[in-house]
């Protein structure tokens, strides 16, 4: 059988009625390479998967339920790509042991499919080490659950690890008094700044600042379609992929 031939991927789509599933099952459903055989909301058994055959699961939930989510399919031999944010260092590491049971399978982690998104991340870690400061702003939606954005908490794991490895000082600041959350979060020793805002979709500016410049790497998704092509190429993937990969930047050749 060619290539052309192959069968397409029987894939479900958990959450299926949010923001981002409804778009998800449009996309999945559309692609002439994946077929959409089971959608599942909440209060849906998670056997809705393993009824239907699928063999590639996407997540778009809640923090609250992606770990279980994630090991349901785990167990179940089902690729999953998580697009839920919420799945930290202490739940990859669960996943991570479940894995031992069904090396074969794979898990997918990408805290922002938008293709603009995963090269601004890059972008940032590039910058890192040549500045004395380092801020993150993310802007977002006001019905987003999680704050910092995983996609925040993410490049600032990120540009932390790249201003480590060159043995950048800690970043300049005298603030001595402050109201709470003035200076934002810290992630990883970044300030992460949070703004929800009605008429937002998901933004993120990464600032820097030395002697006499700053450099800012901004990045926007105005709509929910710009994760699609991102979504796609994780349900292609993931089941080439055993174990668990944390962001795209490998499938995009980064
Ligand atoms: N990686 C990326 O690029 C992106 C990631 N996201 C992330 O995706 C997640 C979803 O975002 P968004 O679509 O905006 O959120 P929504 O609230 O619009 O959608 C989530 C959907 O999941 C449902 N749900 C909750 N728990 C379960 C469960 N256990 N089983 C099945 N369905 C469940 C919700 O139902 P109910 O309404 O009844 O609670 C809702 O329909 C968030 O974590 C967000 O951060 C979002 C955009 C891009
Ligand atoms: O909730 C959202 O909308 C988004 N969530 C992801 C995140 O937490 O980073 C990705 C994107 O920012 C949109």
């Amino acid at each position: 059988m060619s290539q052309a031939e192959e069968a397409p991927i029987r894939v479900g789509i958990l959450g299926a009625r949010g923001r981002m599933g409804s778009e998800a099952v449009r996309a999945v459903g559309e692609a002439p390479d994946t077929e959409l055989v089971a959608e599942v909301n909440r209060g849906d058994s998670l056997r809705t998967l393993t009824d239907a055959g699928v063999q590639v699961a996407v997540d778009l939930t809640h923090p609250d339920s992606v770990l279980d989510n994630v090991a349901f399919c785990v167990d179940n031999g089902i690729h999953v790509v998580v697009g839920t944010s919420g799945l930290g260092e202490t739940e990859l590491e669960t996943v991570r042991a479940s894995l031992g049971d069904t090396p074969n399978t794979g898990v997918l982690v990408v805290p922002n499919f938008a293709i603009g998104a995963v090269l601004s991340m890059r972008f940032a870690e590039i910058a890192a080490k040549f500045f004395e400061s380092a801020e993150i702003v993310e802007l977002h939606h006001p019905r987003k659950a999680d704050a910092p954005s995983g996609t925040a908490a993410r490049t600032a794991q990120i540009v932390s690890r790249a201003r480590e490895q060159a043995g950048v000082a800690e970043a300049p600041d005298a603030t001595t008094k402050e109201f709470d959350g003035a200076r934002g979060a810290s992630v990883d020793g970044v300030p992460v700044h949070s703004v929800r805002m009605a008429g937002l979709v998901a933004h993120q500016e990464v600032l820097f600042g030395t002697e006499g410049e700053t450099l800012t790497v901004r990045h926007d998704s105005y709509d929910r379609r710009s994760f699609m092509p991102g979504v796609l190429l994780a349900v292609r993937e993931v089941g080439t992929r055993p174990g668990i990969t944390v962001g795209l930047d490998a499938l995009l050749g980064l």
